[in-house]
């Protein structure tokens, strides 16, 4: 027998060296520990499964789980260690007839009642339980080892223009139209008011927006403006206010923290949103440009009333009247963008940040978001009306069609 009664441990050859009872093998002291201990060793009484009832168990079997369980990377707790050392008992000494420690003697106690209610159980089903116990901790531990394994990222279904991800906590909503330098078609934005929604609501702790490819997303897709059919811009420029109110109010209401990862240059509507988001990393390739009087538009995605907040009036008034584009240390220094990194190691150290802060509580972020951004939400909801109000009419001008005709002939590049 080699429990060592005199100490606080079962011993190594019935639980193996990384399943004692208590590490080191310490006494008790003092009475918070003491009632910690009793908490964890306040163990039910020890009925398991006979599933194999009428099978005997081998000597050579028995023996075997005692070395497999010395093979145990994972400490099974307290509980699991009791019911080993109480059938363990069993199964070599008989029912337990020693007599029972007296009251303060925590751990003694909790292993003398294991192993005593096990009662008149057989020598032969003491192994067999224990063996089984054993087998089972094996398979558990070995199912484990492949789920961790197993790719951690899972990706969304049912989206074309966009890819949606999910690791570490974090929601990854990445523009995906690479070849039209990200930009926003109808289907797309559509897509990213859905990836919100499902974002909002499932377990990750963080959303991050970013682009697939050299440019992190060239606003608008002025195809939207070409694909109605005549005698219906009216309708097209109405619809087109509907969805573009829809979705800048996704942004204003997401509740966790929204990160823009951008990786490239950024756009018209792609720039205007990140005053709606909560951090704003850029690689020092990106850049800032809001061209809507070049386009003959207006500013939309609350810009007209957050940029002058985030950047100064005057500020303001460069990019968003004078199509001022901005480098990304521009963007930083006026506030727009919280952190620039080089392009060479932007996506390693944008995204080990990112981990870890997807590691905080989530609820305590969500709340402290509500503080940050909740006094502004019924202000900017009235500002993105007053917005699409205010491009519903532009988009049927001259100049805005005219600007859109010019882009397609290759005559107006940005
Ligand atoms: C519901 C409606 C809501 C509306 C909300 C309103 C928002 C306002 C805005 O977002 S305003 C900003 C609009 N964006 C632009 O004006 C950008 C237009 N694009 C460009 O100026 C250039 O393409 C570029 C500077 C982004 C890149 O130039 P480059 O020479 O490097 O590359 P290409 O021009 O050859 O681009 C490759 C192909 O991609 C097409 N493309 C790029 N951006 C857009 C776009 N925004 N809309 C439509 N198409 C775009 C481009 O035409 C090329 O296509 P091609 O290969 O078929 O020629």
């Amino acid at each position: 027998m080699h429990t060592n009664e005199g100490k606080w441990k079962i011993s190594d050859e019935i639980v193996g060296s990384r399943c004692r009872l208590f590490k080191n093998g310490r006494s008790c002291k003092g009475r918070y520990s003491c009632v910690r201990r009793v908490q964890a060793l306040c163990i039910p009484a020890i009925h398991l499964h006979m599933t194999a009832a009428t099978m005997q168990v081998s000597q050579q079997d028995f023996e075997k789980a005692q070395e497999q369980l010395k093979l145990l990377k994972k400490d099974p707790g307290n509980e699991v260690k009791l019911k080993l050392y109480a059938l363990f008992k069993q199964a070599t000494e008989g029912p337990c007839n020693s007599p029972k420690p007296g009251m303060l003697d925590f751990v003694k106690k909790a292993k003398w009642d294991a192993w005593n209610s096990l009662g008149n159980l057989s020598q032969d089903n003491a192994k067999q339980k224990y063996t089984e116990l054993v087998s089972s901790l094996v398979s558990a531990e070995s199912s484990s080892q492949v789920k961790d394994a197993a790719p951690e990222e899972s990706r969304h279904d049912g989206y074309e223009t966009i890819i949606v991800t999910t690791k570490n906590n974090i929601t990854k909503i990445m523009f995906n139209r690479p070849e039209r330098k990200n930009a926003i078609s109808h289907k797309m934005y559509r897509e990213i008011i859905k990836a919100l929604e499902e974002a909002a609501k499932n377990d990750s702790t963080i959303a991050v927006i970013t682009g697939n490819g050299e440019y992190y997303c060239s606003g608008n897709d002025l195809n939207n403006f070409t694909n109605a059919e005549a005698g219906e811009t009216e309708k097209m420029a109405k619809n087109g206010a509907v969805l573009l109110k829809e979705f800048v109010a996704h942004f204003i209401d997401f509740p966790k923290p929204l990160i823009a990862v951008v990786n490239g240059p950024a756009i018209g509507i792609s720039v205007t949103l990140l005053g709606l988001c909560d951090i704003v990393y850029a690689s020092d390739t990106a850049t800032f440009h809001t061209p809507f009087s070049q386009l003959g538009q207006s500013p939309e995605g609350c810009s007209s009333y957050l940029f002058p907040k985030i950047m100064g009036l005057a500020k303001a008034n460069e990019m968003l009247l004078f199509n001022k584009k901005l480098t990304a240390a521009e963007a930083c220094a006026q506030g727009l963008v919280t952190e620039v990194f080089p392009d060479r190691t932007f996506q390693k150290e944008v995204w080990a940040r990112l981990k870890a802060y997807a590691s905080l509580p989530k609820n305590s972020l969500a709340v402290s978001k509500q503080l940050l951004r909740g006094l502004e939400k019924e202000k900017l909801h009235a500002v993105n009306n007053q917005e699409c109000e205010v491009l519903k009419e532009r988009w049927l001008s001259d100049e805005c069609l005219n600007a859109i005709v010019s882009f397609f002939q290759k005559k107006s590049k940005l």
